[in-house]
């Protein structure tokens, strides 16, 4: 009998496009080693150029995917990608507390606050956007956003150094156990610098630029990393430290696709 590996369990929309939302996270979970489930948020219509259009799941089919998997396979880590409504993020928190996932249980959960995608398109109504801040940060092991989604949840607008840890106060004061401040979108700097804050400590990981447009996913395959090794028992630091350099050398291994952005690969890891 083969040995049942971890397991985790995205709440997230589907990209049919394949580069971005539960297709990342599967992709990524599998070249980790973990076995990845889904609570499906919403069928997104997308291609490299971006999104025309979506329709949700009803937040009970949400919620009832939840209970499904965390009562019968069991679930050692769980993420959040992009959830559309704010219906369907009540319907999350609450099937999250009566599973365990989550600061009210002890299943470690990463709360990736997906607003819109890297083409500039909606994935989250504003409604939302304040269940986000009022039901998930306070429910988060980590909260892992993109400088548009700090803008967003905080009014600060990151530039510098200074200002990312400024952003990661603002955002633990919205109760997560830690913030990651993402630097993929601070242009102006040389280098990728995510910034990680548990209140009192600030764990810089610092990283490379790649010179490429093709970087769909990165956030995506970033949280579905540091979910592999939070699942195996890992601390944040050390699942954090994971993540990023899984992510960086996914970047990497990016490639063109269509007559937009392509996606990140995680298939490095599959290689050799
Ligand atoms: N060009 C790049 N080269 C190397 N690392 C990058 C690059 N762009 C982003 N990253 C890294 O990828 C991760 C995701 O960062 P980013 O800030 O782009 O998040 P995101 O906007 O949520 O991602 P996406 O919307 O593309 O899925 C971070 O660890 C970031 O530092
Ligand atoms: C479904 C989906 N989730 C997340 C993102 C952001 O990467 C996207 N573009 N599409």
């Amino acid at each position: 009998m083969n040995t049942t590996p971890p397991r985790v369990l995205t709440i997230a929309g589907s990209d049919s496009g394949g580069g971005a939302g539960l297709q990342a996270d599967l992709r990524t979970l599998f070249a980790c080693g973990v076995h990845g489930m889904t609570a499906v948020t919403a069928v997104t219509v997308q291609n490299s150029l971006g999104v025309t259009g979506f329709v949700e799941m009803a937040p009970e089919v949400v919620a009832a995917q939840i209970l499904a998997v965390a009562t019968d396979i069991g679930v050692g880590a769980a993420k959040t990608g992009m959830l559309a409504s704010a219906g369907i993020i009540e319907a999350v928190a609450d099937a999250c507390d009566q599973v365990g996932i989550g600061r009210t249980g002890t299943t470690p959960f990463v709360v990736d606050p997906v607003a819109a995608s890297m083409h500039g398109d909606q994935l989250l109504t504003d409604l939302a956007l304040e269940a986000v801040r009022g039901l998930l940060f306070p429910r988060a092991t980590l909260v892992t956003p993109n400088l548009d989604e700090v803008r967003l949840l905080t009014g600060i607008d990151v530039v510098d150094r200074a200002g990312q840890r400024e952003a990661a106060r603002a955002l633990h004061d919205l109760g997560p156990e830690w913030v990651l401040v993402k630097g993929g979108h601070m242009w102006a700097d040389p280098e990728c610098l995510d910034l990680l804050f548990d209140g009192s400590e600030f764990v810089e990981l610092p990283g490379p630029r790649y010179d490429t447009k093709h970087t769909h996913g990165s956030g995506d395959t970033l949280a579905s990393a540091i979910c592999s090794r939070l699942a195996r028992g890992e601390g944040v630091v050390e699942a954090v430290r994971f993540g990023k350099e899984f992510v960086v050398r996914s970047v990497r291994a990016s490639y063109a696709l269509g007559a937009g952005v392509g996606p990140v690969s995680p298939l490095w890891r599959l290689e050799g």
